[in-house]
């Protein structure tokens, strides 16, 4: 599984800086209030809280999907200057995106494309649609996809439609072609909810090794016990502010009543 270069330092790169976002949907309340931290290349940092709690909408709003309402997201994450990301357009934002990874709950796969196409995909910005359609991939992109499809253990499936994979093995590939990109960091919103316990095992190994490979790696997920297993660190989130921010082992029966707790039931 080593398919990229391993950096080690003794000061991690920060990859991005969040100050004081908010999000408001509309004219509708705020559902993310303020919310603040920074992200370093080597992490695999869990986004955890109560269902509606605002851990979808950061994510989408860390690679650009969602627009944020006020406050500031720096991207160290490209070699030139630092990128308020909220005010990229155009080339800068698909740029961006292609530096941030994103995988998804639902896999988001074009289920009658084959396997090997679909990770292929992951290079669409750079190899354009008709190329893509055509399948003419440039020959160190299909070598590359070769490689990490061997190391999602799914090369055996890769000129298989992607319609008649397992839930697991649809994630895999996902991964897969996030990875494509050549991405600084990964942003995975919910990406085993939909598992059984050993693809989730897999899926969460899989994600370990990438932050192992100094990418940044931020996942949402509803189990405690997965964060304890595979985070470094972890990010409690209740109605759209943080309200811990430290290591796995810290999130003790207080703490984790603290994130999900609604603060309406803790006052009472
Ligand atoms: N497009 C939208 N328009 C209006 N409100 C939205 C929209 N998307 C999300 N919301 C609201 O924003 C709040 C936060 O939603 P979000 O999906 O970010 O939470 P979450 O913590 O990821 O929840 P879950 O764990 O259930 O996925 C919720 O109250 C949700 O209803």
């Amino acid at each position: 599984m080593d398919t990229q270069p391993t950096l080690t330092s003794h000061h991690p790169e920060k990859l991005l800086s969040v100050v004081n976002l908010r999000k408001a949907y509309g004219q509708q309340q705020e559902v993310i209030k303020g919310v603040s931290f920074d992200l370093y290349a080597g992490e695999l940092v869990a986004v955890i809280g109560r269902s509606g709690a605002g851990k979808s909408t950061l994510l989408h709003m860390l690679n650009g999907t969602i627009e944020t309402t006020a406050g500031d997201i720096i991207g160290f994450a490209q070699s030139d200057s630092p990128q308020h990301v909220q005010t990229l357009s155009g080339q800068s934002l698909r740029h961006w995106r292609a530096t941030c990874g994103m995988i998804f709950q639902d896999f988001c796969l074009v289920p009658r494309l084959d396997v090997i196409t679909n990770v292929l995909l992951g290079r669409l910005s750079e190899t354009g649609i008709v190329r893509s359609m055509l399948k003419l991939f440039p020959k160190q992109d299909i070598e590359r996809a070769i490689e990490l499809l061997e190391w999602t253990g799914l090369i055996h499936h890769a000129l298989q439609r992607a319609e008649n994979l397992s839930g697991g093995q649809s994630q895999r590939v996902a991964i897969a072609r996030a990875l494509m990109q050549n991405p600084r960091l990964l942003l995975a919103d919910e990406p085993v909810a939909s598992l059984d316990p050993k693809n989730t095992h897999r899926v969460m190994q899989a994600l370990k090794e990438i932050s192992a490979q100094n990418i940044g790696v931020m996942v949402n997920l509803h189990s405690v016990e997965l964060v304890k297993q595979y985070c470094s660190r972890v990010i409690g989130v209740s109605e759209g502010t943080i309200v811990y921010d430290g290591s796995p082992e810290g999130l003790t029966d207080d703490v984790q009543q603290l994130i999900y707790t609604p603060s309406s039931s803790a006052a009472a």
